[in-house]
C-alpha cells in the first residue's frame, strides 16, 4: 500500500466524534475483532457442540472466544444436579438431574419436610420427657425419672442424623442462569477439575458428615451443557488429561476423593453428567505437552484454529479498532471516552506494534492496557475525554517489563561503556536484538581471530545460548567469507563473544552482525561504532528480513547511535516514534556487501572492497553482488 493510500485511509471519515458515539455490540461474539475465521469456527462449533483447540499468541482473544461460545450454546438445555444419600450403600451416593431451577425447589421441599419431621419429633420428645418427669414427681422417684429422661433424650438424639441426611445436596445449580456455563479450568488440579469428596475425620461410626454432603462437583461437572475452557492445556498432568478424555467420551464422570489417604477416597458417587464442550488453548508449544489421544479427540470431533496476531491495515479494520476502544472503555466503566485524535494514536500504536508493514496488531489485551493507562491519566487530570496527549503519556508510563529492562540496560551499558556509539574498533559490532515482544536492545558483539592451534582445523569458540546462534551464523557464512575475502576461516580459531548479553535476548537476527565482526577481525579492518545493524544472512550473502526493526532502531537511537543498517525488505515495517525521527539515519541493505560498505571504516576497507570486487569478477553471477548496490 502506498503512503498516499495510507494517508487517504487515515483520513476516512468515521461518523463519530468520540468513542461514546460507537455502539458496542451486545453479544461477546460480535465484540471479537480481527479473528473472523476463529469466530466462524466457534459459531459452527457451538451449533454442533464440537470441541475446539485455539492456538495463538497470548492476548489475542482465546478466552474471549470461549466465553462467547458459552453465550451461543442453548440455555434451555441447562440442568441442575442433585446428590442423594444412598441408604443401601452410603459410600455410593445417588445422582439425579432435573431441569435448571428445579434443584433448589427440591432441596427446599426436602428441608421443609425434614424440619416438620424434626419438629414433630421434638414435640414427641418433650411430651415423653415431661410425662416421665411428671410420673417421677408423682411417685417421688426423682432420680430414677431424671435418669430415664436422660437416656430417652440421648436415644432420640441419636436418631436425628437419620432424618436430616435425607435432604439431598444441590451439586450444580443453574437457576436463573442467562447463558450456558463458562468454566475456566486453567491451572486446576485434579480435585478441582474432576470433583472431590471431602475428608471427614469422624467418618467411623456414622458420627460424621454424611458421604453425599461431602461430595464436591468438579469443573467438568460445573461446565455441564456449557463450555470448559483450559488454557495451556499442555501443562496439565498426563493422568489428569487422560481422565479428562474419559469424561469427554462418557459425558459423565463419578466423583471420588482424590487423595488416597483421605476417607473421601472410600466414597464414589454414581456417574455425574458432564456433557461439556472443551475449548483448549495455548501457543504452539502447548501441543508438545498435550496427551495425543486428547488432541486426536479434538481433531476428530472438533476444530483446530490458529489465531491471527495481526490484521491488514484497511479502513474496515481500523474501524474495528475504533470499536475496540469503545468496548474497552465500556468494559472498564471507570475511564472517560476517547476523542478522535486519541483513537488515531491508539491505531498508530497498533500499526507500530504489528511490526510488519500495512498491518495492525491483534494482541489486543496489551493494547487494551494502553487504553486503560491513557484513561487513568485523563481521569487523574480530571479531563472529560481522553486526548492524544494522554495516550502519548501512557505510552511512556505504561512500559512493559521488557521495555523497562531495555531502558535500564541501555543506561547501565552506556555508563560502563560496554557499547560504544562513536569511534571505530576492529572485530566489534553493535548488533541489535529484541527482548520480550518488541523491545529493542543493543547487543555488542566482539570477535577475535587467531591462527588455528589445531593443525587440522580452526575452531569457532562461542558460549551460551547465543553462542549456538553465533556458531551457526559463522558456519553458514564461512563459504561466503572465503568468497568475499579470500580467507579460509578454517585456518583460524575464531572467538565470538556477546558482551554482557542479557538473558532472554532473542538473537536470531544477529547473523549479519556476527559475520561483520568476524570479517573485521580476520581482515583487521575497523568497524564504525556509530553504526548498529540487524539482519539475517543467507548463505548466498543476501540480507533477509527480521522481526522487531522498529524497536531495534529506537533502541539504537536511544543509545546515541547515528546510523542503523536494516534489511531492505524491512523498510516498510519501520514506524519509529516521532521523537527519534531525524536522530538516526536508517540505511536499507540488501547484501553483506552493502553491510560491509556501511559498517567498515578506514584504509583497509577500500582494499577489502577491491579484493571483493576482484573475487566477484571471477565468481559466478548471483553469488556476490556489487557491494555498493542497495
Ligand atoms: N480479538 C479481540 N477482540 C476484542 N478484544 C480482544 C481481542 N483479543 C483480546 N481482547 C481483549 O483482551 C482481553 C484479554 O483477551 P483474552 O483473555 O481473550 O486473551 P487470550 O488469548 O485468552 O490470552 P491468554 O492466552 O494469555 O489468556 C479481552 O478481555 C479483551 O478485552
Amino acid at each position: 500500500m502506498t503512503s498516499e493510500v495510507k494517508k487517504a485511509n487515515m483520513k476516512e471519515s468515521f461518523s463519530y466524534e468520540t468513542s461514546k458515539d460507537i455502539p458496542v455490540p451486545k453479544r461477546l461474539i460480535d465484540q471479537i475483532i480481527g479473528q473472523e475465521e476463529a469466530v466462524e469456527t466457534i459459531k459452527k462449533a457451538a451449533e454442533q457442540r464440537r470441541n475446539v483447540l485455539l492456538i495463538g499468541e497470548p492476548g489475542v482473544g482465546k478466552s474471549m472466544l470461549a466465553k462467547a461460545m458459552a453465550e451461543l450454546l442453548p440455555r434451555e438445555q441447562l440442568q441442575d444436579i442433585l446428590v442423594y444419600p444412598n441408604l443401601d450403600d452410603p459410600n455410593n451416593p445417588i445422582i439425579s438431574t432435573v431441569p435448571a431451577g428445579e434443584g433448589k425447589r427440591i432441596v427446599m421441599s426436602h428441608k421443609n419436610r425434614a424440619r416438620a419431621q424434626e419438629e414433630k419429633k421434638n414435640l414427641f420428645m418433650i411430651a415423653i420427657i415431661s410425662f416421665i418427669l411428671l410420673m417421677g414427681f408423682m411417685l417421688k422417684q426423682f432420680l430414677a425419672a431424671i435418669i430415664a429422661a436422660g437416656i430417652i433424650f440421648l436415644a432420640l438424639q441419636q436418631m436425628r442424623p437419620q432424618k436430616t441426611i435425607m435432604v439431598p445436596k444441590l451439586l450444580i445449580n443453574n437457576e436463573g442462569k442467562k447463558t450456558a456455563p463458562f468454566v475456566d479450568a486453567t491451572g486446576a488440579h485434579a480435585g478441582a477439575l474432576l470433583g472431590d469428596v471431602r475428608h471427614d475425620p469422624y467418618q467411623s461410626g456414622g458420627l460424621g458428615t454424611p458421604a453425599h454432603e461431602r461430595v464436591e462437583a468438579g469443573m467438568i461437572h460445573k461446565a455441564h451443557k456449557g463450555v470448559l475452557y483450559i488454557d495451556e492445556i499442555g501443562t496439565m498432568k498426563m493422568k489428569t488429561q487422560q481422565e479428562l478424555l474419559t469424561a469427554m467420551q462418557d459425558k459423565k464422570y463419578s466423583i471420588t476423593g482424590q487423595s488416597e489417604t483421605s476417607s473421601g477416597a472410600m466414597v464414589r458417587s454414581q456417574a455425574v453428567p458432564c456433557d461439556f464442550v472443551l475449548v483448549a488453548s495455548g501457543n504452539l508449544h502447548v501441543l508438545e505437552g498435550m496427551h495425543p489421544a486428547l488432541r486426536s479427540r479434538i481433531r476428530g470431533y472438533g476444530y483446530e484454529v490458529y489465531m491471527k496476531d495481526t490484521m491488514p491495515d484497511t479502513p474496515e479494520n481500523r474501524q474495528k479498532l475504533v470499536q475496540f476502544v469503545a468496548q474497552e472503555v465500556e468494559k472498564d466503566g471507570r475511564i472517560p471516552h476517547f476523542n478522535k485524535d486519541a483513537i488515531k494514536e491508539i491505531i498508530r500504536e497498533a500499526q507500530r506494534r504489528a511490526g510488519k508493514k500495512d498491518s495492525l496488531t491483534l494482541r489486543l489485551r496489551d493494547l487494551g492496557g494502553l487504553v486503560r493507562a491513557a484513561g487513568d491519566i485523563a481521569k487523574s487530570e480530571g479531563a472529560e475525554l481522553v486526548s492524544k496527549k494522554h495516550v502519548l503519556k501512557a505510552k511512556k508510563l505504561a512500559r512493559t517489563l521488557e521495555q523497562q529492562i531495555a531502558d535500564r540496560y541501555i543506561t547501565q551499558k552506556k555508563k560502563y561503556s560496554v557499547f560504544k556509539s562513536h569511534g571505530s574498533e576492529v572485530g566489534r559490532v553493535n548488533g541489535l536484538a529484541i527482548i520480550g515482544d518488541r523491545s529493542g536492545i543493543i547487543l555488542p558483539i566482539a570477535a577475535e581471530a587467531a591462527p588455528a592451534q589445531s593443525k587440522e582445523e580452526g575452531r569457532i569458540i562461542a558460549t551460551g545460548k547465543l553462542g549456538d546462534i553465533a556458531k551457526e551464523a559463522v558456519q553458514n557464512v564461512s563459504a561466503l567469507i572465503k568468497k568475499y575475502t579470500g580467507t579460509d576461516i578454517s585456518n583460524y580459531d575464531i572467538h565470538i563473544q556477546f558482551l554482557q548479553a542479557y538473558e532472554g535476548v532473542e538473537g536470531d537476527s544477529a547473523s549479519v552482525s556476527v559475520a561483520t565482526a568476524v570479517i573485521s577481525a580476520l581482515e583487521e579492518i575497523p568497524v564504525d561504532q556509530s553504526v548498529a545493524l540487524t539482519g539475517s544472512l543467507s548463505i548466498r550473502g543476501d540480507v533477509l528480513p527480521v522481526g522487531g526493526v522498529t524497536g531495534k532502531i529506537e533502541a539504537a537511537a536511544e543509545a546515541g547511535i547515528k546510523k542503523v543498517l536494516i534489511p531492505k525488505a524491512n523498510m516498510d515495517d519501520v514506524m519509529i516514534e516521532k521523537k527519534y525521527e531525524g536522530k538516526i539515519e536508517i540505511i536499507p541493505v540488501k547484501s553483506l556487501g552493502d553491510v560491509l560498505e556501511h559498517a567498515l571504516i578506514g584504509k583497509g576497507k577500500e582494499s577489502l572492497i577491491e579484493k571483493m570486487q576482484r573475487i566477484s569478477d571471477i565468481m559466478p553471477k548471483g553469488i556476490i553482488k556489487n557491494p555498493t548496490t542497495h
